[in-house]
């Protein structure tokens, strides 16, 4: 096969990611992003990596993510890498939900569009924008393969005592009801990627990950396969995010239906949109949070406790998936929280002394885009920062996929 390119498109509720990838050399040729989707305005970053030319910005509206896309391929038109280029192989598009279906990458065809469709209800802040990423790019290169990569498959190893909640069998099943979990896509990079800075086998190692963006989760990984994360039947289960509660006693929903007289729709908003990070001290960005708490003042309260609410999640994790897996070989950090805020490495793995963890504070301070160790030299566990990379693990199932030709839905 002589096209060798991969375009990997990162649809989110309100932005799309996007890299244009040469996996013949392994060269990264484009990469962007367009933010604020739907809103006034929306700002679109352009960073043309293959002639070295300075990033493009542009700010005006884009009204969905149909328009972001249409955007996207005229922005690689002027670098000479348009959609319609003969090099391309083909579009790999990360999928939220997979429901249990998808196990694999898998090329798009009606029925694997139809449930895509089918999942929205339980990843209403995704799937849609995955299904308009993918339709609007089929319009553009009908002739091209689209591979669906999902952020569920990782975790479709989960044994049923992790993946099934203790609520009445018939009814989970007739609805569907079980721990799916997401970022799987990160998660297997990222155990993957810490198993060869340890200079070992993926199948030697066991290795909790911990996924810190604006959506986060944990996952204990033993040999490779995901045992469990803390993701449920949605991505709003677990740890505490930027705008997402994480776990809450689910009686919380049925107190405010009843005495604070609120619809489930006003109830989904808070939890997904209003709580976490945000809902706790009015600001979900980490790096404002550390900045209204070393400023210190009246403003440093709520930041505080925000933070260490976000913390305390943090390191329950960190001990509940210690003894899933009983043995650990690695804690490691990854995704904008997790590669950059030194103060949460340092504040999540504070006093776990005696299960071998530490953080030395002279590495945990480096800032690096590479793979790292930050624990002391001997330490038992590798406490360890390893940067997520979604996009490439995307285009690599995409292009293992299309060029083993074992295309098919799954
Ligand atoms: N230097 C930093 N210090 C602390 N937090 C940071 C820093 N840089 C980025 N972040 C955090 O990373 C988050 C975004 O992470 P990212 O993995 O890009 O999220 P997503 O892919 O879910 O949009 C931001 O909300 C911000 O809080
Ligand atoms: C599944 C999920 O939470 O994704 P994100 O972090 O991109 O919102
Ligand atoms: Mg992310």
């Amino acid at each position: 096969m002589s096209a060798t390119r991969v375009l990997v498109l990162n649809s989110g509720s309100s932005s799309v990611k996007y890299q244009l990838l040469d996996m013949g050399d392994g060269s990264r040729l484009a990469a962007g992003l367009v933010e604020r989707i739907g809103e006034e305005t929306s700002r679109l970053k352009h960073s043309p990596l293959a002639s070295g030319g300075e990033a493009r910005e542009s700010d005006g509206p884009v009204a969905d993510h149909e328009a972001a896309l249409k955007a996207v391929a005229q922005e690689l038109s002027r670098d000479g890498l348009g959609l319609d280029s003969p090099e391309l192989a083909a579009i790999g598009h990360r999928v939220v939900h997979g429901g249990k279906r998808f196990t694999r990458p898998t090329v798009v065809d009606d029925a694997v569009l139809a449930e895509i469709e089918r999942l929205i209800p339980v990843a209403p802040l995704h799937n849609p924008a995955n299904l308009t990423g993918i339709r609007t790019a089929q319009a553009l290169r009908p002739d091209l393969p689209q591979v669906a990569v999902f952020d569920t498959a990782f975790h479709t190893t989960m044994p049923e005592s992790a993946a099934r909640y203790a609520i009445d069998v018939k009814t989970a099943d007739e609805h569907r009801i079980r721990r799916y979990g997401f970022h799987g896509t990160s998660h297997a990079y990222v155990s993957r990627e810490t198993a060869r800075l340890l200079g070992r086998a993926p199948e030697d190692v066991n290795v909790i990950v911990l996924h810190l963006g604006n959506g986060a989760s944990a996952s204990a990984v033993e040999k490779g396969r995901c045992v469990d994360t803390s993701m449920g039947l949605t991505p709003l289960e677990g740890l505490v995010m930027g705008t997402r509660s994480g776990d809450v006693d689910p009686a919380v929903i049925f107190h405010l239906t009843r005495v604070g007289e609120m619809s489930t729709d006003e109830i989904d908003t808070l939890l997904n949109k209003k709580s976490g990070l945000l809902g706790l001290c009015g600001d979900n960005d980490m790096r404002e949070i550390r900045r209204r708490i070393d400023e210190g003042g009246e403003d440093a309260a709520p930041a505080q406790l925000a933070f260490d609410i976000y913390i305390h999640r943090l390191k329950k994790y960190i001990g509940a998936y210690y003894a899933v897996l009983g043995r650990v070989d690695a804690v490691v950090f990854t995704a904008g929280v997790g590669e950059n805020a030194a103060p949460v490495r340092e504040a999540a793995i504070a006093g776990l002394e005696s299960l071998g963890l530490a953080v030395d504070g002279t590495l945990n301070a480096v800032r690096s885009g590479e793979p790292r160790l930050i624990s002391p030299e001997g330490a038992r566990v590798a406490v360890a920062v390893v940067p997520t990379d979604e996009e490439l693990e995307i285009a690599n199932q995409t292009y293992a996929l299309v060029r083993d030709g074992n295309a098919g839905a799954a």
